[in-house]
C-alpha cells in the first residue's frame, strides 16, 4: 500500500513539474495544444475513463441526462449530505438531486462507479439560434478502464429503463400540447406540458361492459407487445378511431386509456401546425409510452377525400389536401393547398405521420383520433395500419346507464325500476353526458334523480318516436355503427361539395336536436 501512494506521488510529481516547464517555456499561443497532449499522456496512465452527458446535446435535449437525473434521485435522497431539491411548476412531486459540482458513488453489478454533477457558467458569447439556459449543466461519469466494457451499456441502459419507471411512479404523467405553433422553449422543445390529473378511468366509463373489456385487453396486448411486434416487423404503435355524438365519451374514453396504461397524453392541435415539415418535428419530440390525439380530427381541418381525376377515364389521384382551419371549410385546398403557400399540411403528411416511416422513430405509441362524423373522414386514414381498432361511442344504452347510476349514486336499483328505465332508455336516445347531468343535480336526493331520469327519457322517447328519426329498437346501435362505418369505408368516391354541404347541414341539425 505504501509503495502504491509513493508512485501516486511521484507520478502526480512529474505532473505537476512538467505543467510548470510548459507554462515556462512554450508561448502562451502553444500552451494549450501542450496542455492538451500533457492530457493525454496523463490520460493513459490513469486507470479510469470519464464520459460527460451534457444536458444539452447540439441543439437537442440530452435524454440521457434527464434520465440519468432522475436515476440519481432516487439514491442521493437517501446516500446524500448535500442535495438541490426542486418541484416542477405545478407538479406534486419533489425531486432530490445532486448540488453542483459534488459527486455520489453508484454500485452496479458489484462495479463502483462516480458520478459527478458539473454547473458551469455558458460563455455568454456563444452563438446559438436559439436561446440557452445560462448554466451548462452535465454529468461526468468516471468508470475503472477494465470495467468500461463490462458494464457501461448494460449500465446505461439499465439507467434509462429505471429512470422511465421513477417517472411514471413518481411523477404526474403530463399532458402536452402544442398551442405555441411550432415555437422552440429554450430547452429546444416544441411541446408545452402541465401534470395530467384527469380522473376517469375505465370503472367510471359508462358503456357496454363486454366492449370495454376488449379494449382493455387490446391496450394491456399492445402494452406487453414489444416482442411480438418486433417479430412481426410492425411498428409498436397502434391507431383507435373513437367516433359517435358529442357527450358520449370519446375524451373521456382517452383519459381512461392513459391513465390505464400509465401514459402521457400529447393532445395535438392541427390548426397550430403550419406544414409537414413541423408535423413531423412535433411527431420527432414526443416520447415513447404515450397516447398522441387529434380531437375532432373533421373539425380542426378540412378534410377532402383523395380526389380522383376522372378525365380521360383514369382514376389518379391529386392533390391530398388538409387545410387548416383558419380556411374556410369548403376551400379544401384542392390544387392550390399544399405545402406551397407555407400554411397547409396535407393529407399525405397526415397519413405519414401516422404510418408512415416517421411514425416509427419512437416506440410504444398510441394514436387516437376523436370524430363526431366518420363519414367525412379519408378511407385512407381508417384503414388498418393507421387506425386500427374503430371504437363507436353510442347514446346511452341500460348496461352504461347502470354504470352511470352506480357511480353518481352509488345504488344497485331495483329489478322494477330498472326495467322502467329499459324500456325507454334506447328511444330516448340521450348521452351519458346528458345522462349524468340530470345525476349530478340530484346526486343528494337519490329516489328524486331516478324520478327526474325516468321522466326525461320518456319525454326524449316520445318526441324521438313522433319525430320518426328513431329506428325500431332492434334496430340498435350495432347497426348504426356498421352502417356509418360502412358509409366511410366505402367512399373511395369522391364527394361533391354540394353532397359535402348537405353532410355539413345534417351534422349541424342533428346536434341541434341533441341539445
Ligand atoms: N361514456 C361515458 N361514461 C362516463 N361519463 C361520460 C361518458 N360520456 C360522457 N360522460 C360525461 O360527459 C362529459 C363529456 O364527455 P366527453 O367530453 O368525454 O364527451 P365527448 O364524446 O368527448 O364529446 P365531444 O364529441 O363533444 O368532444 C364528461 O365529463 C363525462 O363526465
Ligand atoms: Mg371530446
Amino acid at each position: 500500500m505504501k509503495e502504491y501512494w509513493t508512485s501516486l506521488a511521484s507520478i502526480l510529481g512529474v505532473f505537476a513539474f512538467c505543467q510548470t516547464i510548459l507554462q515556462t517555456v512554450f508561448p502562451p499561443e502553444l500552451r494549450f495544444a501542450s496542455a492538451k497532449l500533457l492530457n493525454r499522456i496523463f490520460n493513459c496512465f490513469s486507470t479510469y475513463c470519464y464520459f460527460e452527458i451534457t444536458e444539452i446535446d447540439g441543439v437537442n435535449t440530452n435524454e440521457l441526462y434527464n434520465a440519468v437525473q432522475l436515476y440519481l434521485s432516487s439514491s442521493v435522497s437517501i446516500t446524500g449530505n448535500r442535495l438541490s431539491l426542486t418541484r416542477a411548476v405545478n407538479s406534486s412531486a419533489f425531486t432530490f438531486g445532486l448540488a453542483n459540482n459534488d459527486s455520489i458513488v453508484d454500485t452496479f453489478n458489484g462495479v463502483n462507479v462516480v458520478w459527478e454533477h458539473v454547473v458551469t457558467q455558458r460563455n455568454s458569447q456563444t452563438f446559438s439560434w436559439r436561446p440557452l439556459p445560462d448554466e451548462k449543466r452535465g454529468f461526468t461519469l468516471r468508470i475503472k478502464k477494465n470495467h468500461k466494457h463490462l458494464i457501461l451499456n448494460s449500465y446505461l441502459d439499465y439507467i434509462m429503463e429505471k429512470a422511465s419507471d421513477i417517472r411514471r411512479k413518481n411523477q404526474d404523467r403530463l399532458l402536452y400540447t402544442n398551442s405555441r405553433g411550432g415555437s422552440l422553449d429554450s430547452r429546444g422543445h416544441p411541446w408545452e406540458s402541465v401534470p395530467f390529473k384527469h380522473p376517469s378511468t375505465f370503472d367510471t366509463l359508462a358503456m357496454d361492459p363486454e366492449k370495454k373489456k376488449e379494449i382493455m385487453e387490446d391496450l394491456i396486448d399492445f402494452a406487453n407487445g414489444q416482442s411480438f411486434y418486433h417479430k412481426t416487423g410492425r411498428a409498436w404503435k397502434r391507431g383507435y378511431l373513437l367516433y359517435g355524438p358529442p357527450g358520449t365519451g370519446k375524451s373521456s374514453m382517452i383519459a381512461a386509456m392513459a391513465n390505464f396504461l400509465g401514459y402521457d397524453i400529447y393532445d395535438l392541435e392541427l390548426t397550430e401546425v403550419h406544414n409537414n415539415s413541423e408535423l413531423r418535428k412535433l411527431l420527432m419530440k414526443t416520447s415513447s409510452k404515450s397516447i398522441i390525439v387529434i380531437e375532432d380530427i373533421d373539425c380542426s381541418i378540412n378534410l377532402s377525400n383523395r380526389k380522383k381525376n376522372k378525365n380521360n377515364g383514369s382514376a389518379v389521384s391529386s392533390v391530398n389536401s388538409v387545410s387548416v382551419s383558419s380556411r374556410s371549410y369548403y376551400d379544401t385546398g384542392v390544387g392550390g393547398g399544399g405545402e406551397e403557400n407555407g400554411n397547409s399540411i396535407t393529407l399525405s403528411g397526415l397519413l405519414n405521420f401516422t404510418d408512415g416511416l416517421w411514425s416509427c422513430c419512437g416506440s410504444e405509441r398510441i394514436f387516437v383520433f376523436t370524430t363526431n362524423h366518420i363519414e367525412k373522414l379519408d378511407p385512407a386514414l381508417l384503414r388498418s395500419g393507421r387506425m386500427d381498432m374503430h371504437i363507436f361511442m353510442s347514446y346511452c344504452s341500460m348496461q352504461a346507464l347502470k354504470i352511470l347510476l352506480k357511480n353518481y349514486l352509488g345504488v344497485d336499483l331495483d329489478d322494477s325500476v330498472l326495467k322502467e328505465l329499459e324500456e325507454v332508455i334506447e328511444m330516448a336516445r340521450m348521452t351519458p353526458a346528458d345522462i349524468s347531468e340530470v345525476l349530478i343535480k340530484n346526486r343528494r336526493k337519490k329516489e328524486k334523480a331516478v324520478d327526474e331520469l325516468l321522466e326525461i327519457l320518456k319525454v326524449r322517447g316520445e318526441r324521438n318516436g313522433k319525430n320518426g328519426d328513431v329506428r325500431e329498437k332492434d334496430d340498435g346501435d350495432d347497426d348504426e355503427e356498421e352502417e356509418q362505418e360502412k358509409r366511410a369505408l366505402d367512399s373511395d368516391s369522391p364527394k361533391q361539395e354540394s353532397e359535402i354541404e348537405d353532410d355539413c347541414k345534417e351534422g349541424l341539425e342533428e346536434e341541434e336536436k341533441i341539445k
